[in-house]
């Protein structure tokens, strides 16, 4: 093992396997019956294949891949390039744009899934600067804050071409919830409005090679509580999602120019579990260092808690419910969601307001799925 900090071992069970599975692939589904600028969503036939696609795929795997999206490929080049820039400077430059208790957005080295540290550094930026969120999780508190990017010196088209690149990304995220929402047989438009005062966030994610590949994670297994993940991976390749139908891992073979998709918590939710978020990880490799860039699409923080963690109908916007919840557990007012999805949002949530307490034994207060009243899809609720 060398020098390698224990900190980054992978429990046993948990560690990539020597025998990558790559044998069947996640969906690779083609978008350009709605990327072409002539293209017309009401009446086309093709649209109808297009969303069935989507609705198997997303039933299925939770994951697939799309080509012919519309975004320009210059756009993804350029942060790219901008990204590797950034990352092959020294660590104390980069440590300049540190993340803190303050600085929610930046540059981090340190972080873990499921306690384990991953072998990897990333920088986060919010697709909305600043991103207005509550000051703290508790409903009685009203006080907004402001969350700021923090830009690096070098290089200095970072912030043009990630703001360029933010762009495009909301375009397709757009695109693609309203085709999630046709397969779950709502109208287009369904989701969008919940993105109006979204907290999206980009991250740039580095994994640089690693001397005990077969013992450590870029990103222990973990699934992503957002709305969708749109994930951009360079040639290298080492993400690994795991099939619903026997919890192989497989591989997901790099296609020049496609973005992985994959469904989170809060697409789970609204709709009724019929999508699941699947767990996924990445792994890494002696010899190659490796890039990717995620765009997580978030609701606003009213809808995120109104999804995850049952809001109130009196909820003001912006007002974090989901800790209120934990609580509040009893009353079963508006639950629409069940134990490990409650537990790994909320965590999500309060690892962003660190000063905050999580309720003691909480988790004995969430109600068993079979209790969940489910989420009302088709009235106007949601
Ligand atoms: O880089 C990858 O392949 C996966 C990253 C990921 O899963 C995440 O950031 O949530
Ligand atoms: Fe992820």
């Amino acid at each position: 093992m060398g020098e390698v900090d224990p900190a980054f071992i992978q429990p046993q069970e948990h560690r990539p396997k020597p025998d990558i599975t790559r044998a069947e692939g996640i969906p690779l589904i083609d978008l350009s019956t709605i990327s072409s600028p002539i293209s017309n969503l009401d009446n086309d036939q093709a649209l109808g294949v297009l969303v069935e696609e989507i609705g198997d795929a997303c039933k299925n795997w939770g994951f697939f891949q799309v080509i012919n999206h519309g975004v320009p490929l210059a756009k993804r080049q350029n942060i790219e390039k901008a990204s590797r820039f950034f990352f092959d400077q020294p660590l104390e430059e980069k440590r300049k744009v540190r993340r803190n208790e303050e600085k929610v957005l930046g540059y981090y080295d340190t972080e873990h899934t499921k306690n384990v540290r991953d072998w990897k550094e990333v920088f986060d930026l919010n697709v909305q600067d600043p991103t207005v969120v509550p000051a703290s999780y508790k409903p009685a508190h009203e006080e907004l804050t402001r969350w700021f990017n923090q830009w690096p010196e070098y290089p200095n088209d970072l912030r043009e071409v990630c703001e360029e690149y933010a762009k495009e990304m909301e375009k397709l995220a757009c695109k693609l919830m309203g085709l999630i929402a046709l397969s779950l047989g709502l109208p287009e438009d369904r989701f969008h409005g919940f993105f109006e005062e979204q907290t999206s966030f980009i991250r740039l994610n580095h994994y640089p090679p690693c001397p005990v590949p077969d013992l450590a994670l870029g990103v222990g297994r973990h699934k992503d509580a957002f709305a969708l993940t749109i994930l951009a991976q360079d040639d290298v390749g080492g993400l690994e999602v795991k099939r619903k139908t026997d919890g192989e891992w497989l591989w997901v073979k790099p296609t020049p120019n496609a973005y992985i998709i994959n469904v989170g918590d809060i697409i789970q939710v609204w709709s009724n579990d019929i999508y699941e978020s699947v767990e996924h990880r990445a792994m890494v490799n002696s010899g190659r260092e490796r890039f990717s860039i995620s765009l997580f699409p978030w609701p606003s923080t009213l809808h995120q808690c109104a999804a995850l963690g049952g809001a109130r109908k009196s909820a003001k916007p912006c007002q974090i419910q989901t800790i209120q919840l934990g609580e509040n557990f009893s009353s079963q007012e508006n639950v629409v969601i069940f134990r490990s999805l409650t537990l790994r949002t909320s965590r999500f949530i309060t690892s962003r307001y660190p000063n905050q307490r999580w309720p003691k034994n909480w988790t004995e207060r969430c109600p068993s799925s079979s209790n969940r009243t489910l989420m009302p899809i088709n009235g106007s609720t949601l």
